[in-house]
């Protein structure tokens, strides 16, 4: 608990002085004024995160969080829940959707055992686990609050040892069979949805099936009454591990000024956590997809992030994040590579 309170304590607003010189220099750019549209806006945020009139995010990473869920019982997803432990040291090998798009952005991915139902025997695998998978939501809490505050510490202290190394921009990322479940149950509670309202189908579950899982999630509300206005309440109750450490992570790259990335719907269900816990995290978060998974679009309204690209892409992992990067880095260059008018020895 020390160590979520002492960040929550270290996270201030944005840094309007930057912020006011960079919109500054963009306005003044050889360009036609806001012809580059919200890319000028992402840059003169990340002028006020970074705290720099010239941000730069040149040495990025990928935070994959990997956990099981006990609403796996529930045949809630089509899947094996063996896939989260054989796709765990994938990340580590590099061989995922996401490392794809990491290598391609120059970013690392670093992949984070917090909950696998089993031991994961992979020495590039970061052992953080807080217990084998989550418990049925569907029949009690997911997890006790300390387990829910361990998950957002274990978030805050991987984010904490990138941020040391030097890392400068941070994707969110996740693993976990049967996690769109918890995703879902979180943004039902928080926006106040009927489960059946931004229930999908996932990783593929049958389009006859969403009724049962809709269903499934408002067994878990009716037994656990998450308490909407206690986000810790919510993930301890209807969240997952992952989807904690995914929360904390963004709780500490808001606390020490680096930006971080927003993935698609399981990680906007994380984000609508921290946001509860700070909603000064919002300003620190940048999204990057709408997810095609049905409550993606509601999830990003709930906390009001508007996505850069929607490309019906619904893996997760952190693929649409560490695409993202691309943008989120080009934003940084307007600034430092393009010429002012003045520069330029031109007055129009
Ligand atoms: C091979 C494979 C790789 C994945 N990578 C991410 N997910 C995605 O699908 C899962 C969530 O969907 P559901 O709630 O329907 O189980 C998560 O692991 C998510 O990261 C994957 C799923 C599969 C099958
Ligand atoms: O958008 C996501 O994060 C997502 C959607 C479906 C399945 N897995 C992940």
């Amino acid at each position: 608990m020390e160590k979520l309170k002492q960040t929550l304590g270290m996270i201030s607003a944005l840094d309007q002085e930057a912020m006011t010189k960079t919109r500054s220099r963009v306005d003044s750019l050889i360009k036609p004024p806001g012809s580059l549209g919200r890319l000028e806006d992402l840059a003169v945020q990340l002028a006020g995160i970074t705290k720099k009139t010239y941000p730069s995010v040149d040495n990025k990473v990928v935070i994959v969080m990997s956990a099981d869920h006990g609403v796996y019982q529930e045949k809630v997803t089509p899947n094996p829940q063996v896939v989260t432990a054989i796709q765990t040291p994938n990340f580590a090998k590099g061989v995922t959707g996401v490392c794809a798009f990491a290598k391609q952005a120059g970013a690392e991915v670093i992949i984070v055992d917090i909950g696998v139902a089993v031991d994961i025997d992979h020495p590039g695998v970061l052992q953080r686990k807080i217990r084998y998978g989550t418990s049925n939501m569907a029949e009690g809490p997911a997890m006790s609050r300390e387990e829910a505050i361990r998950a957002l510490e274990i978030g805050i202290e991987v984010a904490e040892e990138q941020i040391k190394t030097g890392k400068n921009l941070i994707g969110t990322g996740e693993m976990g069979i049967g996690n769109t479940t918890p995703s879902a149950a979180i943004v039902a509670v928080m926006g106040n949805y009927d489960p059946f309202e931004v229930v999908g189908i996932g990783a593929g579950l049958a389009a006859d099936q969403l009724d049962h899982k809709a269903n499934v999630i408002r067994k878990a509300i009716s037994q656990n009454q998450p308490n909407p206005h206690d986000p810790i309440d919510v993930l301890s109750k209807v969240g997952g591990f992952e989807i904690g450490g995914m929360a904390g992570t963004m709780l500490a790259a808001a606390a020490h000024g680096v930006p971080v990335v927003v993935d698609g719907f399981i990680s906007t269900a994380a984000a609508i956590i921290a946001c509860a816990i700070e909603p000064k995290v919002k300003d620190y978060l940048i999204p990057s997809h709408c997810s095609a998974e049905k409550g993606g679009k509601t999830a990003l309204d709930l906390i009001g992030l508007q996505p850069m690209f929607d490309m019906g892409m619904r893996l997760g992992e952190g693929s649409g994040a560490a695409i993202a990067f691309n943008i989120v880095e080009a934003a940084t260059y307007m600034v430092k590579e393009m010429i002012t008018f003045e520069e330029a020895g031109i007055a129009l």
